[in-house]
């Protein structure tokens, strides 16, 4: 199996740089006409797979919207993912995990072993209980074509005072882990398999990421202000390798599939001249 970093370069290669989240947040459903109960989630999730999962590069399931419905939204996180990777579209879980090393394991087998029923292309992680911990997952990804997206700088006003503390060397927090990230991919082509994440909302923080060498996921775009434009203010010379991201503001096109598809497709281009040609 190729690397993740490879299976991505060339599903973005093929489709264009372009994540699109299915967030099934109560207001959505209740847009769509939808009940907020497991059949309104089942439609959801199936509809947005059915308009976009033959044609966006990623699609982004956030685990919690699934979760909240107990194992039966489960069983519908189960299946979505199922019909997006057999529709070709790499399926990133935004699960958000982290822990003591020995329990990262167990997530690791959850999400990125393929024999999991919840197996998915890559997921995302917390590092703040250390870069270091995230270890079981690296491995298990390496061993698997998988991939890992690591919160760096997120997109939420509240993640400044963590992420932009000092450490004692005088790095901040989150220069400290877009530096452990950079040490991993080191020398991978065309792009390592461990990414980040760095909010598209965000603003010059002057952090380095020229030499991560792996995909850096930007969420913020749309529902919470950020415009394609913002892109190359955040991102600078890392613009190559960032993977923007919406939910929201294509899922709120909906019901309609043409209408979400026409949705994803303005995102596309709108990325698409921010980045330059992809
Ligand atoms: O820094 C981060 C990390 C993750 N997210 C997630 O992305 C989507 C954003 O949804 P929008 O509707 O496009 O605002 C959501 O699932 C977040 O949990 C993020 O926003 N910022």
């Amino acid at each position: 199996m190729d690397s993740f970093g490879t299976r991505l370069h060339r599903a973005v290669t093929e489709r264009g740089p372009l994540c699109v989240g299915i967030d099934p947040h109560p207001g959505l459903l209740a847009r769509w006409g939808l009940d907020d109960d497991i059949r309104g989630l089942d439609r959801f999730a199936r509809t947005v797979t059915e308009a976009l999962g033959d044609r966006v590069a990623v699609i982004k399931p956030q685990s919690a919207f699934f979760e909240r419905f107990g194992s039966k939204g489960m069983a519908i996180l189960e299946s979505t993912i199922r019909q997006l990777r057999a529709a070709g579209s790499l399926v990133l879980l935004d699960v958000k995990r982290g822990d003591i090393g020995s329990t990262v394991a167990a997530y690791a087998s959850a999400y990125l072993d393929p024999s999991s029923p919840v197996h998915v292309d890559a997921v995302t992680a917390s590092p703040y209980l250390g870069v270091g911990a995230l270890a079981p997952m690296f491995e298990l990804a390496a061993e698997h074509g998988g991939g890992v997206f690591v919160l760096a700088l997120t997109s939420n006003p509240e993640g400044a005072a963590v992420q932009r503390a000092r450490t004692a060397d005088g790095r901040t927090v989150a220069q400290l882990v877009i530096d452990e990230i950079s040490q991993l991919n080191a020398g991978a082509k065309p792009l390592g398999s461990i990414g980040l994440v760095v909010g598209a909302t965000i603003g010059d923080t002057g952090h380095d990421l020229s030499a991560v060498n792996g995909p850096l996921l930007a969420p913020g775009l749309g529902a919470q202000g950020a415009t394609a434009a913002d892109l190359r203010v955040v991102f600078g010379s890392a613009l190559p390798a960032v993977l923007p991201s919406y939910s929201r503001e294509v899922l709120g096109a909906g019901p309609d599939p043409d209408a979400l598809r026409a949705a994803a497709d303005r995102a596309l281009t709108d990325c698409r001249a921010a980045l330059g040609a992809r």
